[in-house]
Parts: C-alpha cells; structure tokens; sequence
C-alpha cells in the first residue's frame, strides 16, 4: 500500500479528570502528504503523545477533524477504526515489549499481526522474511526479543507494525534508551520503510537528532501547532484560527501584553515591538 495522506483540522482534546479538566491539544492543524515521515516534537506534556493517540484512533477527539486517507475518523464507528488500525494504520508503542510476545520468535510475532488483517483485507501480505530484511534484522526470524539487542528489539517492534503493509506508520519515541548506534539502526530502518513503501511515518520523539533526520520536525507547544522545521530551517506556522506562535527564546524577551507594530513591507513581515503594553 503506498502511503497515506493525514489532515488534522481544529483538533481539541480534552481530558475529564477528576481533579479538574485538562486541555491536552488546544486547536491542532496539520496536513500530512502521502509519504511522508514527520517527528512531532516538543517539551513534555505539550500534546504530542495525545495527538499520536487520536491519529491511532485509540481515542476519539472532543473537537476537530481528523482525515486519515480518505477515510474521516469521526465517522467510523469503533469497529471500524479498530480494523483499521490492525491494517492499514501500524502502531509502534513506546517500549518494544509492548508491542511484542516475548516468548514467542519474531516469525510468530510478525505472523500474529498478520493473521487478523489477511481476514479483514483478504490480501496477501508481505512474507516475514523480507519485512525482517526491511528492518535490518536478515535471517532472524526465529530469535525471540530476548535475543536482540535493545536496537534489534526496537526494529522488531517496527517489523510488527509494519507486518500488515499499513500506510500510516505511527512510532511512540522510538529511540528512547538507545545508545547511538541502536538510534542509527531504528532510524535506518524507518528510513528504508518509507523509501521501499513509501509508507508514511510519524514519530512522537524527545530527540532532536531524530527530527533533524525525519523528513519534517513538528513543534508541538500547548497543545497546538508551535513552528515547524524543514531542512534545517525554522518556521512558525499560522494556525487555522489565525495565531502564530513565536519562539520561547522570543517570547522570553517579550512579557505578555508587549505590543508589537506588524510592518509588511514587499511580502515580508516584520514585528516591530514599542508602545504602551496592554493589560492581559
Ligand atoms: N489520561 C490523562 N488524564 C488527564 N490528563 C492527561 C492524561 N494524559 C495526558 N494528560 C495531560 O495532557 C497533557 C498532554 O499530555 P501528553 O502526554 O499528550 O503530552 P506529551 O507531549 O506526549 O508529553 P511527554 O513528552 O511527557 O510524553 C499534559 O498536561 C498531561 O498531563
């Protein structure tokens, strides 16, 4: 399956917690091409993992829109977004013993989340050993997770999620506890999975190396969309409701209620702080 497109429109979640509410994604707009690996990053507790969990349809928005393909989230019912994650959406949880039966080998891991699909689908699917190759783990299939280093264990959680050909891969900080070399080896991985599927990849990651590989680093703050990174560069990014978010390292020189001029001059814009500050 080649990949799929992800559109996030307006996206609200809130949690209902005893203690009081708590507003986990504040208005999320994302646009997500076919194809594409993306690192949503972010300081902790921005949203990154809720966002993660809404595109994997393990919960369902309290506002907003997600299209995933050309399927709309909020109109499938909770069987249908569980078929569809087994399918065509993968999901690698954080922590590869979450995602695999350690006593069983990686034959029968990659074949148990095969099973369910060839049902659902009725398609043939790819052969273990060459969605094994694909991760960079050639010849292992009978080693069980203990085998494997924490990288190998890592790319076999891949291995699993990919199993069923999804065109949405979804990674929870894949590289969390790995030394470099392990970081290289999942990120190589992902990297052969994207160009060999063209499957599409989000990763949730603390790791800034990891979103300076990835196609597109997200910055995830307060629940919404921050700024964006593209080779390199920094961009923020105007949301559907028309904020921008400007830099903390800005923001930092500039307390709330600054007034700043905007000068757009020859389709550039700049701020220009000054005046009285006002009362927020
Ligand atoms: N089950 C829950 N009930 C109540 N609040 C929650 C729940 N899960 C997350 N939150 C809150 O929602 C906000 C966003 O959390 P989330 O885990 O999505 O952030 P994150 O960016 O993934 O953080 P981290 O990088 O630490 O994993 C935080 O304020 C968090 O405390």
């Amino acid at each position: 399956m080649n990949g799929l497109a992800v559109a996030c429109r307006r996206v609200v979640h809130i949690y209902r917690a005893e203690a009081g509410d708590v507003v986990a994604l504040a208005g999320v707009d994302l646009s997500i091409a076919p194809g594409e690996t993306i690192a949503l990053v972010g300081p902790s507790g921005s949203g990154k993992s809720t966002l993660i969990a809404l595109l994997a349809g393990l919960m369902r928005p309290s506002a907003g829109r997600i299209n995933i393909g050309t399927y709309d989230m909020g109109k499938l019912s909770d069987g249908e977004i569980s078929r569809l994650r087994g399918t065509e959406i993968g999901v690698v949880l954080q922590g590869a013993a979450r995602n695999l039966l350690p006593y069983a080998s990686l034959h029968r891991n990659i074949w148990l989340a095969q099973r369910r699909a060839a049902h659902t689908r009725g398609i043939t699917l790819d052969d273990p050993d060459r969605i094994l190759d694909l991760v960079g783990l050639p010849g292992q299939g009978r080693q069980r997770l203990a085998d494997l280093t924490p990288g190998g264990r890592q790319r076999a959680a891949l291995a699993v999620g990919i199993a069923t050909g999804p065109g949405l891969l979804l990674v929870d900080e894949p590289t969390s506890r790995l030394d470099t070399a392990g970081r290289d080896e999942v990120l190589a991985a992902m990297e052969t999975v994207n160009a060999e599927r063209q499957t599409t990849i989000v990763v949730v990651t603390h790791d800034n190396e990891v979103g300076a590989r990835l196609g597109r680093a997200v910055t995830i703050r307060d629940g919404r969309v921050g700024a964006e990174g593209r080779d390199g560069q920094d961009f923020a990014v105007v949301a559907g409701d028309g904020t921008v978010q400007l830099p903390p390292e800005v923001l930092g020189s500039y307390p709330p209620g600054t007034l700043f001029t905007v000068q757009h001059i020859d389709g550039e814009v700049t701020l220009v702080p000054g005046g009285t500050e006002s009362v927020v």
